[in-house]
């Protein structure tokens, strides 16, 4: 199995893109991610990325990571989840998300997390 090594661009089925910059020997990387998708009014920047993936086992890593989605959005999401080798030989990655929006009274705090899924393949 190839090892597992998020670097690079990345896309969903929304048409969002993700890049990882390098992951440094920990297993933390960096980047940005440049969502489709929005439920505010701003326009939508960029986002700063940073997460970590497993690098021990011998690929099909599991990671995590957070997007702060400062520019345009006072929420944040955090993603989890696998990189697996396609039978075709392509990685995709398998993920989870929450997305937690701010909210302005305590009172709505049950509503402010969004969860899903999604799969992204290397763009
Ligand atoms: C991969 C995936 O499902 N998503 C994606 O690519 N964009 C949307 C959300 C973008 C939130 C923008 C900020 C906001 O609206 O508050 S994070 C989960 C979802």
């Amino acid at each position: 199995i190839k090892p597992c090594n998020l670097t690079g661009w990345w896309e969903n089925d929304l048409g969002s893109k993700m890049q990882v910059f390098e992951v440094g020997k920990d297993g933390t990387f960096s980047g940005q991610y440049h969502t489709a998708v929005s439920s505010t009014k701003k326009p939508i920047q960029p986002s700063p990325v940073t997460g970590s993936q497993h690098l021990d086992e011998d690929g099909q890593c599991t990671f995590g990571f957070t997007v702060n989605w400062k520019k345009f959005s006072d929420s944040t999401a955090v993603f989890v989840g696998q990189c697996f080798n396609g039978d075709d030989g392509k990685e995709v990655l398998h993920t989870s998300w929450l997305l937690r929006e701010k909210v302005d009274s305590e009172l709505d705090d049950w509503k402010a997390t969004r969860t899903g899924h999604n799969t992204f393949t290397r763009a």
